[in-house]
């Protein structure tokens, strides 16, 4: 048996042409602010990416790229001001930040409204609940793709390998919104094949390149790879995800990387962006 391949791209281009049709009703543009701290490569391209795809669906952007020095009174005095702009409609702060900067307390400043991560305690805590309106990109992406391709959710096991606070634990809590029955696994786990073997929908997202093999997936489960490792192999440059290629042979469905779940990840933080415009709109 051979996976059915899962690509990001439909998905991604249908999503985006709905908010394409969503920014041309709203009185004006929404405007993302993308708020970058330092110059790691990975942070650098992903704003940079973000940024393009904006104006492509006719949001307006701007990027703050602040020095890999910035002290934390700077990072969130250029948030208050964000803010407090009502030109701005949602505000992103890319992570990791640099050691001198407390994440929790930048996460704590941005405006639950024009918070398009769903990384404020506020939000976190409505997502649980069931009910946020702004849900983190990469597990709400995800949850697209898994309806655009009919992959049933309500009923199935769903293990999610990985508990950031940006992909697993969100992920989890939308798949229980889902009624999905949840397991979430992460790197004190007994057992881990055991316990991947029992998902009819597998999430992986731990950073390790090929991390899931053949053997520690259900035969025919859907397979989802969040996994970004940037690997060489005979020189050249690769980027592998945390699911080992052998796992097409035996599971349902599986998501590319490149050309998956990032995809998904970027297309849903412009949803996102327009949702917060929205509800922005309304309130006045
Ligand atoms: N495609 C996309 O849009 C996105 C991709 N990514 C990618 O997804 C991957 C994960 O990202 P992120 O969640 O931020 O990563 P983190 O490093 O924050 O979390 C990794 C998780 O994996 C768990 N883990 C590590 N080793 C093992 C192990 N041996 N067995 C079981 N679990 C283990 C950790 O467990 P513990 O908590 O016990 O330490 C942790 O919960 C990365 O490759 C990242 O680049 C991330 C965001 C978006
Ligand atoms: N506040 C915050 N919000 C985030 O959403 C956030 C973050 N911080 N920090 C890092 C992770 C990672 N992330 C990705 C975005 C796009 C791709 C993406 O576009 N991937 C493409 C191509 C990747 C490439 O070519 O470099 C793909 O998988 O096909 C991947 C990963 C968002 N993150």
């Amino acid at each position: 048996m051979t996976a059915t391949p899962l690509p990001g791209k439909p998905v991604a281009d249908t999503l985006l042409s709905a908010v394409t049709e969503r920014v041309r009703a709203l009185p004006r543009p929404p405007r993302l602010a993308l708020v970058r701290v330092g110059e790691d490569p990975a942070s650098v391209s992903y704003v940079r990416s973000k940024d393009k795809k904006a104006g492509q669906v006719g949001i307006e952007s701007e990027v703050h790229a602040l020095p890999e020095d910035t002290s934390q009174e700077a990072l969130l005095a250029l948030i208050a001001r964000l803010n407090a702009d009502p030109g701005v409609s949602g505000i992103l702060v890319q992570l990791p930040l640099p050691a001198q900067i407390d994440e929790a307390a930048v996460l704590l400043a941005v405006d639950p409204a024009k918070d398009v991560d769903g990384f404020h305690p506020y939000n976190v805590a409505q997502m649980w609940a069931g009910r946020a309106r702004l849900n983190p990109c990469t597990p709400a992406g995800i949850l697209e793709l898994l309806d655009f391709y009919h992959v049933p959710v309500a009923g199935q096991r769903a293990v999610v390998v990985g508990r950031s606070e940006i992909v697993g634990r969100p992920m989890a809590a939308l798949l229980l919104g889902r009624d999905a029955t949840v397991t979430v696994a992460h790197s004190r786990t007994a057992d881990l094949g055991a316990v991947t073997r029992e998902a009819d929908i597998l999430v992986v997202a731990v950073g390790r390149p090929q991390f899931i093999t053949p053997e520690m997936v259900k035969p025919g489960a859907t397979v989802i790879d969040v996994g970004i490792n940037r690997i060489e192999i005979g020189g050249q440059a690769r980027m592998v995800g945390d699911v080992h290629p052998g796992v097409a042979e035996v599971a349902g469905g599986l998501t590319p990387v490149p050309g998956g779940v990032g995809l998904m990840t970027v297309a849903q933080l412009m949803a996102n962006t327009v949702t917060a415009a929205e509800l922005l709109a309304r309130a006045e």
